[in-house]
């Protein structure tokens, strides 16, 4: 049986979680959210909205946020494999303009608390599907983000395990730049 555990990272606020976790001979359970364990640890998480995507192999999505009233989410993958990102765009944060890289699995179970003011996306190893729980709703006037390949971010994504054939929204194909998004709104 695997506890709660939450382990911090260098980015302020963004938390690795791993979740409840029971084996037997039927398979597992998993508990991947408590609001009770959550505020034991010092994390208030209020749960809003919960969705899942479901993503070919070479599917990236991001690097999402929303303008206003940001999203903390909490990510998943539930089943498959995803190579995911979180980039920190809050303007006063030491890590500010960082991005960190993170293997999340069905096999490894790995959860990440995503905070408000960080941009969000990931490449598809496999094909996937990953659960949100976000604890703020979703606006569409808000939903916003930076192009996957933006040049001062420079995330080294993984496009040699999906052979460099990725798969984009149109949407996701003509995010702004990190420059564009700094003259606009100045960071968050
Ligand atoms: C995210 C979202 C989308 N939608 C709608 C908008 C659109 O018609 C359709 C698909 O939306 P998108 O193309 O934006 O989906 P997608 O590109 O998967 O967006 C997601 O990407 C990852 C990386 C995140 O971090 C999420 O917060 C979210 O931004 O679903 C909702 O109604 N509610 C939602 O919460």
């Amino acid at each position: 049986m695997q506890k709660f555990s939450f382990q911090e990272t260098e980015i302020n606020g963004l938390i690795l979680v791993k979740p409840f976790l029971a084996e037997d001979v039927r398979g597992y359970f998993i508990k991947d959210y408590s609001q009770e364990v959550f505020e034991q640890n010092g994390i208030t998480h209020d749960l809003k909205e919960v969705f899942y995507t479901n993503s070919h192999k070479g599917v990236i999505r991001a690097l999402h946020f929303q303008r206003e009233k940001q999203q903390p989410k909490l990510v998943r993958c539930v089943w498959g494999h995803v190579y995911d990102v979180v980039v920190d765009l809050r303007k006063n944060s030491p890590t500010f303009k960082k991005w960190l890289g993170f293997e999340l699995s069905e096999e490894n179970k790995d959860e990440l608390l995503v905070p408000a003011g960080c941009a969000h996306g990931y490449l598809v190893l496999e094909h996937s599907v990953v659960s949100y729980k976000c604890a703020e709703k979703f606006y569409g006037e808000y939903d916003d983000g930076i192009m996957w390949n933006d040049p001062d971010i420079d995330v080294k994504w993984p496009l040699e395990r999906v052979d460099n054939q990725i798969i984009l929204s149109d949407k996701d194909k003509n995010l702004q730049t990190f420059s564009q998004f700094m003259e606009k709104y100045g960071g968050f």
